[in-house]
């Protein structure tokens, strides 16, 4: 049986009157990627503290790294690291000077400190900028010494708060690329984002946070089960034609101003060949077809936002066949 690196059964977290987590159950499996997803204030930070251990829970049993998180904090901290919204990083120093600081921390030998400075700091693509203040670093060497600091000592469970937040897509990239690597090393990361492509990109399994709760959990491919199938938009410049699709088509969805149809369920193969023999036996000309199969998106604004139904006409990101 695969080990836990994080199990929480009935986590509670209230602050005043307002309940932030309702207990919440967790389990993740040493070496995989857990992301926990939710809209703003959906308490993701608070969870991450909580598992950290900078935050006490008003409830609930939490192992961490196999350590108990009420009796035996200081053994999780051992096995933990955590980058998140609250850099580390000092800014009035090096880029080395912040690594070497780290490792004393951890009581590293100056030459092991050493070692694992330069290691770290190529590794995460800084050596040129290893003598440079952090002050002067761009938002994402910050995130990558936040992270590179993290690893000093060797944490075998990594929090990652919203780690690429504001960064441009190339240091997203970078950053993906590195927990990916931090993975194949046997590494646990616990991720929280506001990215939906970023989970799909790097969890092995995916929570949607919601009033409390869980709202659902599993792989992205799990999640993107629970909607609705996608639909086909269709889109005319000729009001006439979309009119006369309008009438043929009455399960379609609509949106007049923007002269676009939308029809539920068409996306299998053979869906597709009955609408495009029908538009094609009807006479009809649409100018723009495009094939929309639901994505994270759809299951994030699905469990977080019931007014909002995912095959809204306003619902951005088609996929052009
Ligand atoms: N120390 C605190 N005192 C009072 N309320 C708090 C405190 N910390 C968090 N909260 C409240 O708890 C709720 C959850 O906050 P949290 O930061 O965990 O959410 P989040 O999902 O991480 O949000 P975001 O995506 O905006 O970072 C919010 O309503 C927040 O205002």
């Amino acid at each position: 049986m695969t080990s836990l690196a994080i199990a929480a059964n009935g986590l509670r977290k209230s602050y005043g009157d307002k309940v932030v987590l309702d207990g919440i159950d967790l389990a993740v499996p040493a070496g995989t990627v857990f992301a926990l997803l939710g809209p703003n204030g959906a308490g993701k930070t608070t969870a991450v503290k909580i598992l950290s251990t900078l935050v006490t829970a008003d409830a609930g049993d939490v192992r961490v790294g196999g350590h108990d998180l009420t009796t035996d904090p200081q053994a999780v901290r051992a096995a933990i690291g955590v980058t998140g919204q609250f850099s580390a990083v000092d800014g009035l120093i090096t880029g080395e000077e912040n690594m070497l600081l780290m490792a004393d921390l951890h009581h590293l030998t100056r030459s092991e400190g050493r070692r694992v400075t330069t290691e770290l700091l190529h590794r995460f693509d800084l050596a040129d900028a290893a003598a440079k203040p952090a002050s002067t670093y761009s938002g994402g060497m910050k995130r990558r010494l936040d992270l590179a600091m993290t690893l000093v000592g060797d944490p075998r469970i990594i929090f990652l708060d919203e780690p690429t937040t504001g960064l441009d897509p190339r240091s997203r990239h970078t950053t993906w690329q590195i927990v990916r690597d931090l993975v194949r090393d046997g590494v646990t990361v616990f991720l929280t984002t506001q990215y939906l492509e970023e989970a799909d990109q790097l969890a092995d399994r995916i929570a949607v946070l919601h009033d409390g709760r869980i709202a659902a959990e599993g792989t992205a491919a799990h999640l993107k089960r629970l909607v609705p199938g996608g639909h086909v938009r269709l889109r005319f410049t000729d009001p006439t034609a979309y009119r006369t699709a309008l009438t043929t088509l009455p399960d379609s969805t609509h949106d007049d101003d923007a002269l676009t149809l939308h029809v539920p369920g068409t996306t299998s193969q053979n869906d597709l060949r009955t609408l495009l023999d029908h538009l094609h036996t009807t006479g009809i000309h649409a100018d723009e077809l495009t094939v929309h199969t639901p994505d994270l998106d759809d299951v994030f604004f699905a469990l977080t936002d019931p007014t909002t139904h995912p095959d809204q006409p306003d619902r951005p990101k088609e996929n052009a066949r």
